[in-house]
């Protein structure tokens, strides 16, 4: 995209665009609760589990990125993603649920709340049928919001070092997911370079809506919401 005659890269023009919605999630409650330490342990536990049935999903759309890429090393690159997230990001749910007494069976068989439903099933959707830009552009909010906000929590003096909530701010913040997020955002400013703007402005509404989604996600585990009627 050009203008005025400097190449601006997409994923410039997303981060200016969302930093509305990007500071509505920094400053949740939730994501306020895990920087100062006094988030509720029953909402934590209740995003726990959710989070964990969000990956086993959210893992799927990068091996659908295996899928559609179309050179070995995309792949190579799409397959290591798979990987960390199953056995580096998920084992911290893993020993947090640990902590709380849940079992990884109990875990895997948990019901995804609505949002938890709507989220995934909207970032498949989009990844199966779109572009491998359409794919990227839909798992992307994911990876780079959670960096942005582990970054930040973990400037808070004492925040890292938290008894419950420190792990999770040095995942966020680690220096593996920050390359993790990296690639994401520069896979899709190559994969957008030449792109129509109405071929960009369909990716800017599936960054933003899933954007959207990360904000709804925080909402659902502040309010542990389920399904109506359900607990
Ligand atoms: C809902 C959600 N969004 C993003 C991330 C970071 N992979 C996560 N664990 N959960």
């Amino acid at each position: 995209m050009k203008t005025s005659g400097i190449k601006v890269k997409f994923s410039e023009r997303l981060y200016e665009k969302l930093q509305p919605i990007w500071r509505e999630n920094h400053n949740h409650p939730f994501v306020r609760g895990i920087g100062d330490g006094t988030l509720d342990q029953q909402k934590f536990r209740f995003y726990m589990i959710q989070d964990y049935l969000y990956l086993i999903d959210y893992s799927k759309v990068f091996a659908l990125g295996a899928v559609k890429a179309n050179d070995v090393e995309t792949m190579g690159k799409f397959a290591s993603l798979l990987n960390e997230t199953l056995n580096f990001e998920m084992s911290l749910h893993r020993q947090y649920a640990a902590r709380f007494g849940i079992s990884e069976e109990e875990l895997e068989q948990a019901k995804p709340s609505p949002i938890t439903l709507a989220y995934t099933h909207y970032m498949l959707h989009a990844s199966q049928n779109g572009t491998l830009a359409e794919l990227i552009a839909a798992l992307l909010p994911c990876a780079w919001s959670y960096w942005e906000i582990g970054k930040e929590l973990n400037e808070i003096p004492g925040a890292s070092e938290h008894g419950l909530y420190g792990d999770w701010i040095k995942m966020y913040s680690s220096k593996e997911f920050g390359e993790l997020a990296t690639w994401c955002i520069d896979l899709l400013d190559e994969h957008t370079a030449e792109k129509s703007e109405r071929e960009l402005a369909k990716l800017e509404e599936i960054f933003l809506n899933t954007t959207r989604y990360e904000y709804m996600f925080w909402e659902m585990a502040y309010n542990e919401q389920m399904w109506p009627g359900e607990a």
